[in-house]
């Protein structure tokens, strides 16, 4: 980059578990020449999105990968975003930056991050990206009616976790329909028409595993002002009749009153920071997040048990599983909604010889390293609403086994990249291809 030439940034929003982790570690390896600096927020303590994407990327964290965790940077973490890029962009030469925003952070606070900030001299917004589980929207939008989803009231000050949806969906110049082969045509067809009425004007593509095109991904498809659809339409009094105006008003009124509590975010250039100490997820959708973190490993078995069958309290977990009888594969686990997939991500770091392990703890000086167990380790992040993380740490540690003890993990897969389903959603659907990586459980 030249002195006084500004970088590209390309936001990347969707709701919790959508997708976007996938689609960056598919744009990193399909990046060509291009040298993409990445930012992952992750809103857990641990951030097991960089480790994801540095694992199945060259990047290292703190090196090509910045993360910032335990926060939302469309809100408590704003001002550390700010540094972050202004460093980055001091520090390395690159030519496009993305920045992961976590599943609950509103994207266009985040963009406009980049445009009002001391980021604004160093970088243009690109495009802000949203990516869709097309399953989880079908669900919660049933017949795609855009009308319902603005009609949604919170209980108390609480708002729907379908408000955010919606809100990122409204913010994106780009729309990723992901997971459609989690969806029939006619499902994917209704959530393209609701996404079209909420953001006219938007790109929408559809894909499975993130497979989207690289060049538009990053190419300049920032419009700032790109109408919302609702808005556009009770501004210019387009509603089909009397009865839906009244509707979008009583929508308007309550995203108004939100505002003045601090909490409504994207009609507003000036981002509220009239926070208290209560991170905005919470305060605002609920959410809440915790880390069962242990230095043992599970019966396959009772690890399949609990973690194939978690309360509908938890939207989302995610980490690193330390799986009995298979003690030198990496396993990774990942829930969202009704699917939760187990996958051999290669060996740990300490079932490597001696000399790749050194190599590799020189270049990942972040690894949390323990004298007997290295980086074996059960690291499990829950994002939910109203978990018992007491009940869940307490039904997972029923299955703990002691380090070398003797199991058999038959079922999980050894071949690096291999998964297998521990939970897959049941609804009848039309089959559509996928374009995912091989899979054991046969999707
Ligand atoms: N069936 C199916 N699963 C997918 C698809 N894309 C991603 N997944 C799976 O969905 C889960 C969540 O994907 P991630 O890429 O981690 O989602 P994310 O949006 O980064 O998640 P958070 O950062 O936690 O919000 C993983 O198990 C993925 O393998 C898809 O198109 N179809």
């Amino acid at each position: 980059m030249n002195a006084g030439e500004t970088i590209p940034v390309t936001v990347l929003g969707g709701s919790l578990g959508a997708g976007k982790t996938t689609l960056l570690n598919h744009l990193l390896t399909h990046a060509g020449d291009r040298d993409i600096a990445v930012l992952v927020n992750d809103m857990g303590s641990v951030n097991v999105d960089a480790e994801l994407v540095a694992e199945e990327s060259d990047l290292a964290v703190g090196n090509g990968v910045t993360e910032l965790s335990n926060g939302c940077i469309c809100c408590e973490l704003q001002d550390d975003l700010e540094t972050a890029v202004v460093r980055l962009a001091r520090e390395r030469s690159f030519d496009h930056l993305v920045v992961e925003a976590s599943g609950v952070s509103e994207p266009g606070p985040v963009a406009r991050l980049f445009v009002t900030s001391r980021a604004a001299a160093r970088y243009d917004v690109a495009g802000l990206a949203t990516v869709v589980d097309s399953r989880l929207f079908a669900d919660t939008f049933g017949g795609g009616d855009p009308d319902r989803t603005v009609a949604e009231e919170g209980d108390g000050s609480v708002r729907p976790l379908s408000d955010l949806l919606v809100e990122q969906v409204e913010s994106a110049d780009l729309v990723v329909l992901n997971k459609r082969d989690l969806v029939s045509d006619a499902e994917l067809a209704a959530v393209r028409d609701a996404v079209e009425a909420l953001r006219p004007g938007a790109t929408v593509v559809e894909t499975a595993h993130g497979d989207v095109d690289v060049d538009l991904l990053l190419s300049d498809l920032h419009d700032p002002d790109a109408p919302v659809g609702w808005r556009a339409a009770l501004e210019d009094g387009t509603g089909d009749g009397g009865g839906e105006d009244d509707h979008a008003e009583h929508a308007d009124a309550d995203r108004d009153d939100r505002d003045d509590h601090g909490h409504g975010h994207s009609d507003h250039s000036d981002h509220d920071h009239d926070h208290d100490e209560t991170p905005h997820a919470e305060a605002t959708y609920g959410v809440t997040s915790f880390v069962y973190r242990r230095r043992a490993p599970l019966d396959p078995d009772g690890a399949a048990a609990v973690l194939g069958d978690l309360p509908d309290s938890v939207v989302r977990a995610k980490g690193s599983l330390w799986v009995a009888g298979a003690e030198d594969v990496h396993y990774t686990y990942s829930q969202a909604g009704p699917s939760a997939y187990v996958a051999a991500a290669g060996p740990w770091v300490a079932s490597r010889p001696e000399f790749e392990q050194d190599t590799y703890r020189r270049n990942h000086p972040e690894l949390d390293w323990h004298d007997d167990h290295g980086d074996r380790r059960t690291e499990l992040v829950f994002i939910g609403r109203g978990m018992d993380e007491a009940a869940l740490a307490a039904a997972l540690d029923a299955h703990l086994l002691d380090p070398g003890a003797s199991a058999d993990a038959g079922d999980y897969p050894t071949e690096p990249g291999a998964e297998v389903a521990l939970a897959e959603p049941t609804r009848e659907r039309e089959s559509v291809p996928t374009a995912g990586a091989a899979s054991e459980s046969g999707r």
